[in-house]
């Protein structure tokens, strides 16, 4: 090992490490506790007893798995909710209208922690967004002049402590305080020019506190996740992270020395951590994460990383497939020669993207599962990459030839590539990906349709109610025949048309009862795909997905959403919008193959939903909506990759839409509000009709519609569904007189945010009912 100090001046680190695993359960343990707790059936002495039994079981199986407890390799990462709410709450940051939950030391107990991620009455929870590139979403902290930063919660230390009764010297996790405060927002009475990251040095003595505690129960290493130092889409530009993170390490690794505070290690995942090394390096932190699937390892020596160590991210945190360890190896004997104290092999970013393991799998194909790596197959690659580093790679041979043959088998494998979906895709012409003139499209439509001015409208998703889901677990147990479950489902159509008639809405849905998940369902009914049993990937808070396991060329085998629609279409005169999802989104919320572009496996998809809404429309629909929520989580970190990104994922969903005629009308559906960051990928889409969050903002978005001059047809969100308020008639008249005055009367749809899949009925019909009395009231003033 090549070191220019002596890697003696530092506290042992492990060969070996992950920044993190999944924190949910194996059986989704957590999520059930929790869910009680919200729901009064236990008490938070009983979840916390539960998190606490996970928590050592989780210990356990990483010593079992091989992972040393003797010197800091297992990451004591835990959260109940979210690790930035955690934050939020360590730092004691809590939003005024919130205060009355904290004690007088600042503290929040597990109830009061639930209320400011879940909101109550009048008081918004914070506001929920993506977590960098991924399908998890963390608490937007909201950071004023006046916030009050003090140390509040000691369950860092106390999580800590409870590994070292085990005999596990774990590390201690935090989000570091420069991304802490570069994921923030102002509060809304923050004067105009303001930035979180304006009150880093407020909030540093804190960090500085939780250090020096850690450092007195005995922590030796400390982790501090810096992803913002990657990311070119915050709020706060690249340099000004830099500078922040310049100033704040020199506060917390310079001014703050060992043996007060553990060791620092900083990791920055989910891209190249580029010119930012240079400011790590530079600083007097003692470790550096680096993400080697999304970045490059750098090619010459660092001078600032001699004494430094330094985790070769080299095992995929985000994605699922097994390793070409001797490969990973290599990258990491290459970063041996760059000058570090020490080397260390370690995951790109956090296990918590992935399920817990491939041994709860049993009806997952053999070879299929001989391909890929879950949370604890990536443990033992990581355990093997540990011994290869320090025996040298005879040690590990027989491992690495495992590893080899794995990957090549997948390359050969009948379903991986398959000649006719490739002829199929070779053979487009640009015709495919065009429809005709819009102005064309919205007379035709015009006619078809004859809808009122401000249509209404709901994203697809009626709630999924415990009926429906015990339904569908007794129909995969084989409880429930395949007859009977049908019919249940089509009995809950008859309800939701019902109830749509009823209300008054115009363009009805079927409800989607018998989606288990808007991307699986798909996934479950096209080839190419796996599904897991009990793959469960953290979302949000207690909410979980199992992303679908795209391996193989992909195509529609037969019919998917055909049947319901058109069955629904049979029990009302108004229009059934078919409903299905983009190409982009099912890329994003899967585990995608990495052995060919993305865009050629999108373009699969997009070919594969084409023959679909060609079926939808000869069997007489006229609104087919195709779902898009994660065209902008998709998109890169880097500047330099945006063009390139937004140029194939448009395409994908134009090849998916262009197949129809004039007449047939195309929605679309983004949920967030940054309309104005890719509106040109917007417009790109070409959809007659685009629904979009607007409610929580307050219709902020329309500014930019109208500024853009953008020509199709809008549907900004009016009712949050993310809340389980309901508005009244008169907060939606509002946000609908603001639109009205916003755009075009012909431009305007009335919709709520988002599908209602995960609110109660209880809430959802009156809510509705707010939408259409609204509707009724401003279109009675337009006549
Ligand atoms: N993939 C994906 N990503 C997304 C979204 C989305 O809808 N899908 N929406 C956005 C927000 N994210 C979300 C993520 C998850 C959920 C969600 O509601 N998840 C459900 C699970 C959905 C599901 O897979 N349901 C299955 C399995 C349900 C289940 O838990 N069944 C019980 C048995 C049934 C019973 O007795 O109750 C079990 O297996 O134990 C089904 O309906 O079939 C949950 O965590 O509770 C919502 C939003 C962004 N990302
Ligand atoms: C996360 S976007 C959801 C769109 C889907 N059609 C629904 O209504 O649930
Ligand atoms: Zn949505």
């Amino acid at each position: 090992m090549t070191s220019t100090t002596p890697a003696s001046t530092l506290p042992e680190f492990p060969a070996g490490t992950i920044l993190g695993y999944p924190r949910i359960g194996p059986r989704r343990e957590l999520k059930k506790a929790i869910e009680a707790f919200w729901a009064g059936k236990t008490s938070a002495e009983e979840v916390e007893a539960v998190a606490a039994d996970l928590r050592k079981r989780t210990r356990t199986h990483l010593a079992g798995l091989g992972l040393r407890t003797d010197v800091p390799a297992i990451p004591s990462a835990f959260s109940f909710y979210d690790q930035v709410l955690d934050a939020t709450n360590l730092v004691g940051a809590v939003p005024a209208r919130f205060a009355d939950l904290v004690d007088a030391e600042g503290r929040l107990d597990l109830a009061g922690y639930s209320t400011v991620a879940r909101g109550r009455g009048e008081d918004l929870p914070l506001e929920m967004t993506k977590w960098f590139d991924t399908n998890y979403h963390y608490l937007v902290p909201e950071i004023g002049p006046e916030t009050e930063f003090r140390y509040a919660s000691d369950r860092t230390v106390r999580e800590f402590v409870e590994g070292l009764a085990d005999d596990v010297l774990t590390r201690p996790v935090l989000v570091g305080p420069v991304t802490y405060l570069a994921l923030a927002k102002p509060t809304e009475t923050a004067p105009e020019g303001f930035t979180p990251l304006d009150r880093l040095a407020d909030l540093l003595p804190v960090y500085a506190t939780v250090l020096r505690e850690l450092a007195k129960a005995g922590a030796t290493w400390v982790q501090l996740d810096e992803p913002a130092l990657v990311s070119e889409s915050l709020d706060v530009p690249l340099d000004r992270v830099r500078e922040a993170f310049a100033q704040a390490y020199t506060v917390l690794a310079t001014e703050l020395a060992r043996p007060e505070r553990p060791a620092i290690l900083v990791a920055a995942p989910y891209a190249d951590l580029a010119e930012s090394l240079d400011v790590v390096a530079a600083s007097d932190v003692e470790g550096v994460a680096l993400d080697l699937v999304r970045g490059a390892a750098p090619t010459a020596a660092v001078p600032g990383l001699a004494g430094k160590v330094v985790v070769g991210g080299v095992i995929d945190g985000h994605n699922i497939w097994r390793a070409d360890l001797s490969a990973k190896l290599e990258v990491l004997e290459r970063l041996e020669t760059l000058g570090a104290a020490q080397v260390a092999a370690g995951t790109s970013t956090s296990l918590f993207h992935v399920p817990h393991t491939l041994d709860d799998e049993p009806a997952l194909d053999a070879t299929l599962k001989s391909w890929l790596a879950f949370a604890d197959q990536k443990v033992t690659e990581i355990v093997t990459l540990a011994e290869g580093l320090s025996e040298g790679r005879e040690a590990i041979h027989t491992q690495l030839l495992e590893a080899s043959d794995a990957v090549r088998s997948r390359a050969t494998a009948p379903g991986v590539v398959r000649p006719e979906v490739r002829e199929r895709a070779a053979s487009l012409t640009e015709d495919a990906f065009n429809r005709g003139p819009f102005a064309e499209r919205k007379t035709a439509q015009a006619e078809r349709l004859n809808l009122p001015p401000l249509p209404t409208t709901t994203i697809g998703s009626f709630p999924q109610t415990p009926e429906i889901r015990k339904a569908r677990a007794a129909h995969d147990k084989g409880e429930l025949s395949t007859e009977q479950y049908e019919e249940e489902m089509r009995a809950e159509i008859r309800r939701v048309v019902e109830l749509q008639e009823s209300i008054g809405l115009d363009v009805l849905v079927h409800g989607e009862p018998e989606r288990n998940d808007m991307v699986q369902y798909f996934a479950e009914n096209l080839d190419g795909f796996a599904v897991t049993q009990n793959g469960w990937v953290q979302s949000y808070g207690s909410r979980c997905t199992r992303p679908s396991i795209l391996w193989g060329d992909v195509s529609r085998p037969a019919p998917i959403t055909v049947g319901w629609t058109q069955y629904t279409q049979s029990l009302s005169s108004k229009p059934v919008k078919g409903m299905l999802t983009g190409p982009v989104t099912i890329l994003a919320w899967s585990f995608v193959r990495d052995d060919q572009p993305l865009s050629d496996t999108a373009n699969q998809v997009a070919l594969a939903l084409r023959d679909e809404i060609t079926d939808l429309e000869e069997a007489g629909i006229a609104i087919v909506q195709v779902d898009e929520p994660a065209l902008r989580e998709l998109l890169p970190l880097k500047e330099k990759d945006h063009a390139a990104y937004l140029d194939w994922s448009v395409r994908s969903f134009r090849l998916s839409t262009a197949g129809v005629r004039p007449d047939t009308q195309i929605h679309t559906h983004l949920c967030y509000s940054e309309f104005g960051q890719i509106v040109g990928a917007i417009d790109g889409l070409d959809a007659d009709v685009t629904s979009i969050e607007a409610a929580r903002s307050k219709m902020e978005i329309l500014a930019d519609i109208a500024n853009a001059g953008y020509p199709r047809a809008v549907g900004p969100g009016v009712y949050d569904i993310h809340s389980p308020r309901v508005p009244g008639e008169d907060e939606v008249e509002e946000l609908l007189t603001a639109a009205v005055k916003a755009i075009d009367l012909d431009q305007l749809w009335v919709n709520p945010d988002c599908g209602l899949k995960t609110r109660r009925y209880a809430e959802v019909t009156p809510s509705l009912e707010s939408i259409l009395a609204a509707t009724r009231a401003v279109r009675a003033t337009l006549a």
